[in-house]
């Protein structure tokens, strides 16, 4: 049996993974999409998501479309993501380009969104429009979920997607004994964290990364029209108000644990000067199985819905090895993004991530590699966190 033929020209769909990339640092929280309408006369107009609140893709490529007068029915439309079927910050795009008289669109991926999720492409149809749907192993498609991943996580999972960009020495050392880790990787590998903090929604580091490096983890290297949000994770609240990560630009989100009554007071006191800096500070529920005599640790599970709760699609984490640890120790990990220096820095430092005993994992965690490319001197190397295998099953005992 031959597949049935599309009405649509493999040329429509051409860059429009590049141009739905455009709306990264822009549309946050909503998915980077693309959208090209073709008119009957064979003239194109594109479009991608703009800000929160702002047009979605499809509506501006139509006002593209309307402010050069052209006649759209009986035309397509291609859109990465499948249009919107719901008020949300905006009206339905669906109604938009039910509206111009369209005859077919073509969805390179439906949208998770409980609120959408088939809809929009049911109400097209409703309306008499022919709507193809790309395979999911389509380039455009398999293009369209990476460039969305967190969103994606948001809506399937109610997490975001959780990303640690650790820079290391070739042996995996993040930091000397002394604490120094400025700079292990070059220029390049460091405008490229840059970029990928720009992809996300927050950026987020823990009390002993701020108080050793005082960093801005803010996006600077490369223009962005948005800040991710910086989350810093201090569970008493030590790093100082004159901290650069709680100055300008954009919004601090500071998580601490519930105070011992002891240290209530001090709590308090610590909280107001942080909130003088105009950080949002909170309150959140500490790890409960933590080991006797080790400081109450946040919740990181808890963190995440939060964050969600909030609309953090993806989460970048930059901190030191205890942080990234504990998120994989959690099984909360999604990715590494790995630079990998050319140089040795030997024993003594820190290595990648504190992993403490792995009673679930016997296997230690299990990592997919999905890319390896030179940038600069160094080695980007990214990773997959596999989820961790049940363990094999035991043959039964001889029987006697
Ligand atoms: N090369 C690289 O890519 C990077 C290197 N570094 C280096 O790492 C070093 C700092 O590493 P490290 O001390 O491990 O600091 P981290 O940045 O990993 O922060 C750890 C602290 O976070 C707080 N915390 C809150 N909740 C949790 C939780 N659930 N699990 C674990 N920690 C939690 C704890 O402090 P509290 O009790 O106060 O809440 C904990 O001590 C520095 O030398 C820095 O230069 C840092 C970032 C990147
Ligand atoms: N050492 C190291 C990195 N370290 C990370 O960068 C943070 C500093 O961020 P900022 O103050 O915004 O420039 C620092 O605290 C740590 O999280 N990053 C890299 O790309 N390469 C490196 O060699």
């Amino acid at each position: 049996m031959t597949a049935p033929q599309s009405a649509f020209d493999p040329r429509w769909l051409a860059g429009l993974d590049t141009l739905a990339e455009q709306a990264t640092g822009l549309s946050e929280p909503n998915p980077r999409v693309a959208c090209r309408i073709i008119a009957p006369d064979g003239r194109a107009f594109e479009g991608h998501t703009q800000r929160a609140g702002g047009p979605h893709a499809e509506i501006v490529a139509l006002r593209a479309a309307a402010a050069a007068g052209a006649d759209l029915r009986g035309g397509s439309a291609v859109v990465t993501l499948e249009p919107c079927s719901h008020h949300g910050r905006t009206p339905p795009c669906c109604d938009a380009l039910i509206e111009v008289g369209l005859a077919r669109v073509l969805v390179a991926l439906r949208d998770p969104n409980p609120l959408v999720s088939g809809r929009g492409i049911e109400r097209l149809r409703a309306a008499g429009i022919t709507v193809e749907l790309l395979p999911p192993e389509h380039p455009l498609a398999a293009a369209t979920r990476a460039l969305n991943v967190g969103f994606l996580s948001r809506m399937e999972r109610g997490r975001p997607w959780v990303r640690l960009k650790i820079a290391a020495s070739l042996d995996g050392i993040t930091a000397l004994a002394n604490g120094a880790s400025q700079w292990i990787t070059g220029t390049a590998a460091r405008r490229d964290g840059h970029l990928w903090r720009k992809r996300a929604g927050a950026v987020l580091s823990g009390s002993g990364t701020v108080l050793a490096d005082d960093p801005r983890l803010d996006v600077r290297l490369v223009p962005t029209e948005v800040q991710p949000v910086r989350v810093l994770l201090d569970s008493q609240l030590r790093v100082p108000a004159a901290a650069r990560v709680l100055q300008p630009p954009g919004q601090v989100w500071v998580y601490h644990t519930p105070a011992q009554p002891a240290d209530a007071a001090a709590l308090r006191a610590r909280r107001a000067a942080l909130e003088a800096t105009g950080a949002r500070v909170q309150e959140i529920a500490a790890t409960p199985d933590r080991p006797p005599r080790t400081r109450p640790r946040i919740d990181l599970a808890a963190l995440l819905l939060d964050l969600a709760a909030r609309e953090i699609n993806e989460l970048h984490v930059e901190a030191g090895q205890r942080l990234n640890g504990a998120w994989l120790q959690a099984g909360l990990a999604d990715e590494l993004l790995l630079y990998l220096a050319p140089t040795l820095l030997g024993q003594g430092g820190a290595g990648l991530a504190q992993i403490g005993p792995l009673s679930a994992l016997t296997q230690g965690v299990a990592l997919a590699y999905t890319e390896v490319s030179p940038l600069g001197p160094d080695l980007r190397i990214r990773a997959q966190v596999l989820a961790p295998q049940a363990p094999a099953p035991q043959p039964p005992p001889p029987t006697a």
